[in-house]
């Protein structure tokens, strides 16, 4: 295949509710949407997960759009390309910038599928049909609302639950919920907010038979988290530490942790994620499919993904109607009892809805060669 024409849309979109992390409140989701084109026609949708301001990594929306315009698009643009896996070989000489790859990297897997005609579950290898569904819940405004929230969630058949927790909402916090939910498999998400000398009150947390605590401690850490992890027993599951597999290797190599997020923009696209996977799977490391607050198409590609052998623990790949009052696929997403039915046609496996998509684009832009 060949790419030769590239569009780029700004999108807008308004979240059904505010989500609060450690780090901040998103009420509505700015992203970029990436159409690439090949010779022969064939379409294939990549989207940028970087937010619009640095909270979670570095990258933004204006910094993945600078990086595509400026340094990959003419990396790819009119290049042969056999496979996907060539893409990353192709941006090889520049450093990170992850989310603005894996936006171009997914347009191609999605064109590749569609080329060779299977879906890209299948393309990728995986073998699910259907895939078990979790959900992330923001920090609410009281412990009452926190209560209800994943009451409704647990109601809704989602088969674990994330909360996110921060200093000042956190021991008491999961105490409560767990007072309330005895049974359901629940998990807490720092977002990096605490430190080595926060670890006393971290380890109160294994009282709590969570699943897993993920990224307490800083985002560019695993030395730190080694060390906790050794005096915690509950797993540490790695999201912001980890950008490819070498970093992986390392933190499993240190024993900073017992599970690994793997986020396909986070790592640069789903080659690397599909090598994380690999890797995680040899070293006995399970893995679960994280989420980016992504519109449809960023969650086609979550779900193909996740139906590889070693996504063994429900993602944060909640249905559409979670996040939108309307979702720029269809059909959209749909969560029935915890799971998500793999689409088996070819491609991302959903129909790209253009006037969706035109009613919440802001700016559009052209490449082609
Ligand atoms: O439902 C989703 O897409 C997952 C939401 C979620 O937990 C996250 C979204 C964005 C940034 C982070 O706060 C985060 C995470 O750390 O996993
Ligand atoms: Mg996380």
């Amino acid at each position: 295949m060949k790419i030769i024409a590239i569009t780029i849309r700004h999108l807008k979109m308004k979240l059904k509710q505010p989500f609060t992390t450690s780090f901040g409140t998103f009420v509505h989701k700015e992203f970029l949407l990436l159409e690439a084109k090949d010779e022969s026609g064939i379409v294939g949708w990549g989207e940028s997960v970087a937010f619009d301001s640095p909270w979670y990594n570095e990258e933004t929306l204006k910094t993945t759009w600078h990086m595509l315009e400026d340094f990959l698009i003419p990396l790819i643009l009119n290049k042969q390309i056999s496979h996907p896996d060539e893409v990353s070989k192709l941006f090889k000489n520049i450093r990170k910038n992850n989310m603005a790859k894996s936006t171009i990297e997914g347009a191609v897997w999605d064109i590749y599928s569609q080329i060779t005609n299977q879906s890209l579950a299948h393309a990728l290898g995986g073998k699910k049909d259907k895939i078990e569904v979790g959900i992330s819940i923001g920090i609410q405004k009281s412990l009452d609302e926190q209560m209800s929230v994943v009451e409704k969630a647990i109601q809704d058949g989602y088969k674990r639950i994330k909360v996110k927790i921060k200093p000042g909402w956190d021991v008491e916090v999961i105490r409560e919920l767990r007072k309330n939910f005895p049974e359901t498999p629940m998990m807490a998400d720092a977002n990096s907010a605490y430190t080595l000398q926060d670890a006393e009150l971290l380890k109160q947390l294994d009282e709590f038979n969570l699943t897993m605590i993920e990224q307490p401690l800083a985002s560019d850490d695993i030395i730190d988290h080694a060390v906790l992890q050794k005096q915690m027993n509950t797993p540490i599951c790695l999201d912001e530490s980890i950008h490819s597999v070498e970093d992986a290797r390392k933190a499993i190599e240190l024993g900073s942790c017992g599970v690994i997020n793997i986020k396909i923009g986070r790592v640069g696209g789903i080659t690397e994620a599909k090598k994380i996977h690999d890797l995680c799977e040899e070293k006995g490391i399970p893995v679960w499919c994280g989420g980016m607050l992504e519109s449809g198409i960023g969650r086609a590609h979550n779900i193909a993904l996740t139906t590889l052998s070693n996504f063994v623990l429900p993602g944060d790949t909640a249905g559409s109607n979670h996040y939108w009052e309307e979702d720029i696929i269809l059909p959209e997403v749909i969560t029935e009892n915890g799971y998500i039915t793999v689409p088996q046609v070819s491609g991302i496996g959903y129909k790209v809805n253009l006037e969706a998509i035109d009613k919440y684009t802001m700016a559009t832009k052209y490449y082609h060669s």
